[in-house]
């Protein structure tokens, strides 16, 4: 049973076959395949393990290992070596079949009568389109390769974000799931929850007393979430994207989990459900701030086209490949929510994520309320020309990508003979403190797959609790038309307004 989400680096001891449903497409020769080499390479899968890649593409299981060798080779964070490669690939096998044919799961449970081959603990990952997951649960189940729990060999199956377009889907895919699955048999993945420095929001959070007493609207201004990116729309990806959008592609999942995170109070001990409930209860807690109209809450954006400094052009949204040109999709979004809670009630909540931004970041900046008396002058120096300003407040960032780390921004006293403060930054950074590179989030989420733990995924309750939030923009997509930005910005300037009210502004840095 599992009992904690710190399982670190124990070995996976039962055997396992893990069949990747979308074994051509990018996420699985990007990040699974590679995660899974690594796990392999330090040892930490079971010695008797069969990978199966299942698509529509006409491959053998030959061409697809040496596809696979060349992915490792590629996306391996760490240094790769042939004959491990070499030993690693001869556990892949490739399945050719339609995830909407029954043929496909028939021909697999055949395969899968030599159990010496394909051990009977199984894992199906379906990395595919969100609307196939339904066919693909249930034709499993009609099949007989997934069995509910109950002592003998496991089966479980990871579905991949975007669990839904809306509040309804969201429902209705969680109760067909539940049709055929155990909810302890269904990881939900969202790959923000196993990057290092997201867990490391709870360590520092509940590991350490001095800051929780702190952590609530006596003490804090506000919080601004930001998820950043400069790409613009990758290779492949313009249908999906123009479907979905950052509200479903980033909020609805990775942003509010960071929410939750920074937010929820403390479980009364690690296990996968008591994490869970508070994530929910602070999610049920949570709305958009809207005064009179939701345009007061929400700002969306589209990125315009521009130029990158070498001559040469960027496209826009409207301009990229598989995008409707009158599209009304955003690539940008900003909100304001409120946590109607004892803790956090009047503390405004800033989120912003968008692509072709200025810089790749993601971070948690909690801002403290200035002191109450301004006792002190602050100086602020850029380029040696420095100016006087009111007393700054302290911020803490959780960096979570890159440079990550936690920052602690406190004023201190200048050195000379006048009496004023400047800010400096108390660090800790993950790269300074320990000389290794972090392990990818898909590393660590599929071990947790394979151990049966599941903190690190969304339940069905949580996921339904996300879709609540961001419901009313959902239903008011037309009051809430995209404003244009420009490439490489932090946004556009309308968003500036949800700082009402609030001391101070979006931190561009
Ligand atoms: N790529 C990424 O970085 C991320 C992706 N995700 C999620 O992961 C999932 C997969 O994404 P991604 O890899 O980018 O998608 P791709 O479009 O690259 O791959 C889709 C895969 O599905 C297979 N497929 C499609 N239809 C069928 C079918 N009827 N029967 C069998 N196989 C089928 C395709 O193979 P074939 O055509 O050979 O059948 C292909 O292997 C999505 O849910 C996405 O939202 C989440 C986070 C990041
Ligand atoms: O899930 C997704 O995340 C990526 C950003 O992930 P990160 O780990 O690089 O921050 C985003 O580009 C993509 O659109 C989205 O589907």
């Amino acid at each position: 049973m599992a009992t904690s989400g710190i399982i670190g680096e124990n070995r996976v001891n039962d055997p396992v076959t893990i069949v990747i449903f979308g074994a051509s497409g990018d996420l699985t020769h990007r990040k699974l395949i590679p995660a899974l080499y690594i796990a392999y390479a330090q040892d930490l899968l079971p010695e008797k393990f069969t990978i199966v890649g299942f698509a529509r593409r006409d491959y053998d299981d030959e061409t697809f290992r040496t596809m696979m060798a060349d992915s490792i080779k590629e996306f391996s964070r760490l240094p790769t070596d042939d004959e491990t490669v070499g030993r690693f690939v001869s556990h892949i096998r490739y399945h050719k079949g339609d995830i909407s044919s029954m043929d496909a799961y028939d021909d697999l449970r055949t395969k899968f009568e030599d159990q010496e081959a394909y051990p009977e603990n199984r894992l199906f990952y379906l990395s595919i389109i969100p609307s196939l997951f339904e066919t693909a649960v249930r034709s499993l189940k009609e099949s007989g390769l997934v069995v509910k729990p109950g002592g003998g060999p496991w089966t479980r199956v990871v579905i991949e974000k975007p669990f839904g377009r809306d509040l309804e889907s969201a429902l209705a895919l969680n109760s067909e799931l539940l049709r055929h699955l155990d909810e302890s048999q269904v990881y939900r993945i969202d790959h923000y929850l196993g990057k290092e420095t997201v867990q490391n929001i709870l360590s520092f959070r509940f590991a350490n007393a001095i800051f929780e007493p702190v952590f609530n609207r006596s003490y804090i201004d506000h919080i601004q979430i930001t998820a950043s990116e400069t790409v613009g729309m990758e290779k492949g990806r313009g249908g999906y994207y123009d479907e979905y959008g950052a509200v479903r592609d980033m909020v609805t999942n990775h942003l509010l989990q960071l929410l939750c995170l920074v937010t929820m109070e403390a479980p009364g001990d690690l296990s996968a459900e008591s994490i869970r409930n508070e994530k929910v209860k602070v999610l049920n807690a949570t709305k958009l701030d809207i005064r009179k109209e939701i345009s007061d809450a929400v700002f969306r954006g589209q990125y315009g086209g521009g130029t990158d400094g070498e001559g040469g052009r960027i496209k826009g949204y409207l301009e990229e490949d598989r995008i409707d040109p009158e599209s009304n999709t955003e690539s940008f979004v900003a909100m304001r929510l409120a946590i109607n809670n004892w803790r956090w009630a009047g503390v405004p909540i800033l989120l912003r994520t968008g692509k072709r931004m200025a810089r790749k970041t993601t971070e948690v900046a909690v801002q403290f309320k200035v002191p109450p008396l301004q006792l002190f002058q602050q100086v602020e120096c850029e380029d040696d020309v420095c100016d006087i300003t009111r007393i700054k407040p302290n911020t803490l960032i959780f960096q979570i990508q890159p440079n990550e780390g936690i920052f602690l921004k406190v004023g201190t006293k200048r050195p000379g003979m006048r009496f004023v403060v400047e800010d400096v930054k108390m660090d800790f950074s993950y790269s300074g403190t320990w000389n290794k590179s972090l392990p990818e989030a898909y590393e660590r989420l599929l071990l947790d797959t394979l151990h049966g733990d599941s903190t690190l995924f969304t339940r069905s309750d949580e996921v339904e609790a996300e879709w609540r939030v961001v419901q009313p923009i959902l239903e008011n997509l037309n009051a809430l038309k995209p404003y244009t930005y420009p490439p490489n910005a932090w946004g556009m300037p309308e968003a500036d307004w949800l700082f009402h009210g609030v001391e101070g502004a979006w931190r561009n840095k």
